[in-house]
């Protein structure tokens, strides 16, 4: 780096201070904290995303979110140029960034990296896609992100204004593959996709058992304004959206896919009026998707349909649709086609929903808790579902796999054009332009699951009968220090601190189908417990007993602080 811009870059931080006596880390969704002390630190990550522009050669992107978190917080995270989050080989030199105390010190902390990772900055690109959600704090931290790329000479700040989270990830997908990257040209692809799957449904299911109402609550954020475009632009279902923060509403606030999953009780704005009626709910930036139903019209309590029983029903139709496909090959061909289908899953996946997947003959894969742990495992089958119980979650198409696909319906298009095999072909096609490639997205899996239902004729009823959740409650407990727990096996065991693990054993060892883990948060300073059993009084006795451990050994009253 040259002289002018070493003093272009140091007198542009001293306008950024850290806030005092904060460590923030890029947990499992980036920089999350209070908006309020959030600037230099997204400043920071703007230099970050820079860097990161040139080092790959490639257009990034930069979101502005804290998703299903409260209105004052906010949150910074990079996309990396395939559209999935940042290499986590550059996460220690984020959270170098963001505490470091001077601008020499981050001038010092700059230039060692940019040695270190040979980033070339002569007459190359550095393009950063910018995007936020409607929290009112992310105008002023989008400035600051702008002002963090433009401190690095050559690099290019574009602005795309209130998106989705997945809007942004399928923009700089796009951009860098060369195709239409705009917010109409996700909408044109979704929707005509969908309309492809609608039209290839079967003559023989009866298509008026399903109602073609869904009934969305938008969590008073950005995925209820986006799906009401949507919306507009699709034959065939009917849509409803409440809570798209037009009403006045508060973002996430008793609304969202993140209170329904966990609490498992209708949002603001749904209640008796729709007793049976196919309901779902997205977080606030449209990055997670659950179901439910309201079961009666005597109590809050829903039947909750998660991104588990999501992930079963995608899994249910592609395993068909494949086997449609590959046993007219196997019949005529020598054509190595058997595509590879596997299942990714964390350990808060409902155990029952693993065993159905086992049980359908599925490879089914644990990872530790985050979409970019989830989706590198995903990406190494033919087909990869992915899915986190909260509702964030896709399916990957390996390029590969998906030239073949292309290749055999054209050929089948030639010798059989409308025949079942070319249908699944096409079918198989669409899933894969209609699901989002980059990261889980709300509103493309709403779209499969309504034309999944619509094909197969089912309810939500008959979707939720696939399996029955075992009993479940998750629990957070505020600790002194939430790294003193570290984990292994898919964060299934506890390692430290020594002797815990044994104490969670013991006590789950108490009850029938027990089964219970603890894990430092990735994106909240707690420690959350994790428990299941044959009944919901056993679950939350089980989760209430291994918390207590958990502030025995670790809590303000114990002799770790
Ligand atoms: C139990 C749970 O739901 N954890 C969520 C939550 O992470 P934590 O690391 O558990 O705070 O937020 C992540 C980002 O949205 C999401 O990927 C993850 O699944
Ligand atoms: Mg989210």
């Amino acid at each position: 780096m040259n002289e002018e811009q070493r003093s272009h870059l140091l007198h542009s931080s001293s306008l950024f201070s850290p806030p005092e006596g904060v460590k923030l880390s890029y947990g499992t969704a980036g920089f999350r904290a209070d908006a309020s002390i959030l600037r230099s630190t997204v400043y920071r990550v703007g230099i970050l995303a820079a860097l990161r522009s040139f080092k790959t050669q490639s257009v990034v992107g930069l979101m502005i979110t804290a998703s299903h978190n409260k209105v004052s917080d906010n949150g910074v995270k990079i996309v990396d140029p395939g559209g999935g989050m940042l290499s986590q080989e550059w996460e220690p030199f984020a959270d170098q960034l963001a505490i470091a105390q001077t601008p020499e010190a981050l001038l010092s902390l700059i230039t060692e990296f940019v040695e270190k990772e040979k980033i070339p900055f002569d007459g190359v690109l550095s393009l950063v896609l910018l995007g936020r959600d409607t929290r009112p704090s992310g105008a002023s931290l989008l400035e600051a992100a702008v002002e963090g790329i433009n401190s690095i000479f050559g690099a290019i700040a574009l602005d795309l204004g209130i998106l989705t989270t997945p809007q942004l990830h399928w923009m700089v997908r796009a951009r860098n593959k060369g195709m239409p990257a705009t917010e109409l040209a996700y909408f044109e692809q979704i929707s005509s996709s969908f309309r492809c799957l609608v039209d290839l449904i079967p003559n023989e299911t009866e298509r008026n058992k399903t109602d073609n109402t869904v009934v969305v609550d938008g969590a008073d954020g950005v995925g209820g304004e986006k799906l009401e475009v949507l919306k507009s632009m699709l034959t065939g279902l009917v849509i409803e959206v409440r809570n798209t923060g037009k009403g006045g509403g508060l973002l996430n606030d008793g609304v969202g896919a993140d209170y329904v999953q966990k609490e498992k009780v209708a949002p603001r704005g749904f209640g008796s009026n729709d007793v049976g009626i196919r309901c779902a709910s997205l977080d606030g930036d449209a990055d997670r998707l659950v179901y439910f139903t309201v079961p009666t019209n005597s109590s809050s309590k829903i039947d909750l349909v998660d991104g588990d029983k999501i992930l079963s029903l995608f899994a249910v139709f592609i395993k068909e649709q494949l086997s449609i496909l590959t046993k007219e090959v196997k019949e005529n061909t020598n054509n190595n086609s058997q595509a590879r289908l596997g299942v990714v899953q964390t350990a808060y996946a409902n155990g029952s929903s693993t065993d159905y997947l086992k049980q359908l003959g599925l490879e089914v894969i644990f990872t530790p808790t985050g979409v970019k742990h989830l989706h590198e495992k995903a990406a190494q089958f033919d087909i990869g579902i992915y899915f986190e119980a909260n509702g964030h979650g896709t399916i990957l198409f390996s390029e590969s796999w998906l030239s073949w696909l292309e290749a055999r319906n054209n050929e089948l298009s030639l010798v059989s054009e409308g025949s079942e095999q070319q249908k699944a072909a096409l079918r198989l096609l669409s899933v894969s332009n209609l699901i989002n490639q980059a990261v889980g997205d709300a509103l493309s899996c709403l779209l499969l699951v309504e034309a999944i239902l619509q094909h197969k004729g089912w309810s939500i009823q008959k979707w939720n009968e696939l399996y029955q959740d075992l009993p479940s409650r998750q629990l957070k407990v505020k600790v002194v220090d939430r790294t003193a727990v570290t984990t292994t096996n898919a964060e299934t065991i506890a390692v430290s601190p020594p002797g815990i693990q044994e104490a969670i054993d013991a006590e789950t060892a108490k009850y029938p189908k027990g089964r219970c883990f603890i894990r430092p948060s990735g994106t909240e300073d707690v420690i959350r417990v994790y428990a299941e059993a044959s009944t919901q009084e056993a679950a939350d006795s089980l989760a209430d007993s291994v918390a207590k451990i958990v502030d025995r050994f670790l809590g303000f009253g114990s002799s770790n602080q």
